[in-house]
């Protein structure tokens, strides 16, 4: 029953040498379907797709794309998706327009055909003005819309997206966003991976929640969240000395279970407002830097299912890396 979905993947396992990165992965993307993975850095994301799009073998493990066996029809797999990696592939020294063309050839298209595809993918993208610049002079934005041209230029079915929007400011992820959900109504099944609790959770049909190479929890967004019951009261103390001083406080007074995520006492509770008269009395003469309230998120899901943040541990952003990442340059 493989052909009512367009990606099936069933107990997917890769190894390092003697380090598990993907631990037994499944899921089923429908057609037409925007599914995610979301996970922080190192959860076996870009492993899970470069398994899927046949760049890597799994070590055990099936997957089929529009019922084509990533492990004996690697060819026919190749043929009907498209990949926008994280390290990006662009020529710098070539055009916009002369990258995507040389992709619609080497995926077969005679050059009339690939010139007329090359024209489509690049004004479906805003980038037609830009065709003829050199992609060195382009912004990490348009770099990115770059590469998912060239993945769309022969009219795939799937499409993978690994963290499409890595590294981009926030008035281009949304602008991404927006091509990404077009791309969806035009009926492309997306697979994309993730650790941007806000992405998932706008673009996504399905979120399949991945830590240490297994899937820990899959559903809607809302399916998920109700996991979570009622809201999150943040404590962050100008000092951390007082940290368990305040915990004791909160469990011994107001008869709470506090817990302690990245710095931050966290307070899950029914109803915050209702909570505050007692938690402000509660916190006299702690050190208190700030209180913030949230209701539940997918991060709030991803803290109750492992106990750590998607984003914890992960390198400060470094933007000289990310230039010479996407440059080519290592
Ligand atoms: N070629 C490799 N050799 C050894 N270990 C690897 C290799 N590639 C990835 N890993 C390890 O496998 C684990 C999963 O890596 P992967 O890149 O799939 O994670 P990810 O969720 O995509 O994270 P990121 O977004 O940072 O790439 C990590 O611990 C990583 O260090």
């Amino acid at each position: 029953m493989k052909n009512d979905y367009m990606v099936v993947a069933e107990g997917l396992v890769k190894d390092y040498g003697g380090f598990r990165a993907v631990d037994g992965v499944g899921f089923k993307i429908n057609r037409g379907e925007l599914f995610s993975l979301l996970g922080p850095n190192g959860a076996g994301k870009t492993t899970t797709i470069k398994m899927l799009s046949t760049l890597l073998k799994p070590t055990s493990g099936e997957a089929w794309i529009a019922s084509y066996s990533i492990v004996r029809e690697a060819g026919m797999v190749r043929r009907v998706i498209g990949l926008v990696p994280q390290d990006l592939t662009a020529d710098d020294e070539m055009s916009g327009w002369d990258n995507v063309y040389i992709q619609a050839r080497l995926y077969g298209l005679p050059p009339g055909e690939a010139r007329e595809r090359t024209r489509e993918v690049l004004e479906y993208l805003d980038l037609m003005e830009a065709a003829r610049r050199r992609v060195a002079t382009y912004s990490g934005g348009m770099r990115r819309k770059l590469e998912i041209a060239m993945s769309l230029v022969h009219s795939p079915k799937v499409l993978f997206l690994d963290e499409p929007t890595l590294g981009l400011d926030v008035h281009s992820r949304r602008s991404l966003w927006r091509y990404i959900e077009d791309l969806k109504r035009g009926g492309v099944t997306i697979l994309l991976t993730t650790h941007y609790m806000e992405e998932a959770e706008i673009l996504s049909d399905r979120v399949a929640i991945i830590d240490r190479g297994r899937i820990v929890a899959e559903g809607t967004a809302d399916e998920l969240k109700a996991r979570v019951k009622g809201e999150t009261i943040y404590i962050e103390l100008k000092d951390p000395a007082y940290i368990e001083p305040l915990t004791q406080t909160l469990r011994v007074k107001l008869g709470l279970e506090p817990s302690v995520v990245e710095g931050r006492v966290s307070l899950r509770v029914d109803r915050a407002d209702t909570m505050l008269p007692e938690l402000a009395k509660a916190l006299n003469g702690f050190p208190v830097k700030s209180i913030s309230i949230s209701r539940a998120t997918l991060e709030d899901v991803f803290i109750e299912l492992t106990g750590r943040t998607l984003t914890g541990g992960e390198e400060p952003f470094d933007p000289f890396k990310y230039r010479r990442m996407i440059r080519g340059v290592r």
